[in-house]
């Protein structure tokens, strides 16, 4: 069942004049109890694109049309009042410095306390506690941390501390924004474990931000590629990444160490990422493209369902330069 469905979505910035279009044209279908990693390099949208899902975007200054559609609901037509009620309630957003939200006076157990509170108002404390306790279980923190304040934690504690904040209220949706990012390997593989088990007990859907396609390959069900605001191939994280048909991909995996753990030397993906505040003709990587044609330059790429779900936006798998 499509949980949220996001059509032909544009975001803008605007800028000093300029308007930097850091969302193009992007769909994507996400159904209940998916995973589905967005990656790509920095600047390509990932962000932008997450964070417009509960209007988390400077108003002044963004422009942004398209559909968002969680459950049936347009998220971008409704009013402030009822995109309240989903925040929290039904997606929870998790950001790399969540923690930051937080007040360093005063200890997180009451913290979190008032958190819950402004959706269950007529919750006890004794109640509230208790379902705190029980998500610090299920992220593997102890009880003690309920009286600490946020200084007394490791960078560790921090995030799952708030990946438990994010799901006080049992959210169906879960994003989780470059979440272990900053974290030593052995941590952000146990928090990323843990995530995985609660997603199975919690039947939860998740969208994991992340620059780092290993734990992409490792946590996700499905990937989402991006380049400076397009979304270039996605589907299943098995054949994605086993047989990518998109250039940029298979640039991206090239640039990241093997899986596998053989030895592949680091590479770069040659050439500089586009300006966005530019008019752009034909597709968006043509510029640093090994494989690109005249047609590259000149006619932007349809995106092409190729099989069960699986997407691509390059001219090499579509229409008459079928390959
Ligand atoms: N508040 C803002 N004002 C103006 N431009 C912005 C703003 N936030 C992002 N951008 C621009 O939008 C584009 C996409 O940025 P975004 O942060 O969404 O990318 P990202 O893929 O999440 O990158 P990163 O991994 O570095 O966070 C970039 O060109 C960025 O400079």
């Amino acid at each position: 069942m499509s949980l949220l469905n996001i059509n032909y979505l544009n975001i803008v910035y605007k800028v000093k004049g300029k308007k930097i279009k850091a969302v193009k044209d992007l769909s994507l279908n996400i159904e209940s109890e998916d995973s589905v990693g967005i990656v790509g390099e920095s600047g390509s949208g990932k962000s932008t694109f997450a964070m417009s899902i509960l209007s988390l975007l400077p108003k002044e200054i963004t422009e942004i049309t398209g559909d968002i559609i969680f459950d049936g609901t347009d998220l971008l037509k409704i009013d402030e009042e009822r995109l309240r009620q989903i925040k929290w309630k039904e997606i929870a957003y998790v950001f790399q410095k969540s923690m930051n939200s937080l007040s360093p006076v005063h200890k997180i157990g009451l913290q979190m306390n008032d958190i819950y509170k402004i959706h269950e108002a007529n919750a006890t404390d004794k109640d509230t506690k208790e379902r705190i306790l029980e998500l610090f279980n299920l992220v593997n923190l102890s009880k003690g941390v309920y009286n600490l304040y946020p200084h007394e934690l490791s960078g560790g504690m921090i995030q799952r501390v708030s990946i438990a904040l994010s799901l006080l209220h049992y959210p169906r949706l879960l994003i989780l924004d470059e979440a272990t990012t900053a974290l030593d390997v052995v941590t952000q593989g146990q928090i990323l474990e843990e995530i995985m088990e609660l997603e199975e007990k919690l039947k939860l859907t998740r969208i994991m931000i992340t620059h780092d396609v290993s734990v992409v390959s490792l946590t996700c069900k499905k990937v989402a590629v991006m380049y400076a605001g397009y979304l270039l191939e996605s589907g299943y994280v098995e054949d994605v990444f086993s047989l990518p048909k998109h250039p940029y991909t298979r640039e991206l995996l090239n640039s990241y160490p093997s899986l596998t753990g053989e030895r592949n030397r680091l590479k770069g993906i040659p050439g500089s990422f586009p300006d966005l505040s530019v008019v752009h003709r034909g597709c968006i990587f043509a510029d640093r493209c090994k494989d690109s044609m005249d047609i590259c330059f000149v006619r932007e790429p349809k995106t092409v369902e190729i099989s069960n779900d699986w997407k691509v936006a390059c001219h090499l798998v579509g229409g008459e330069y079928n390959g």
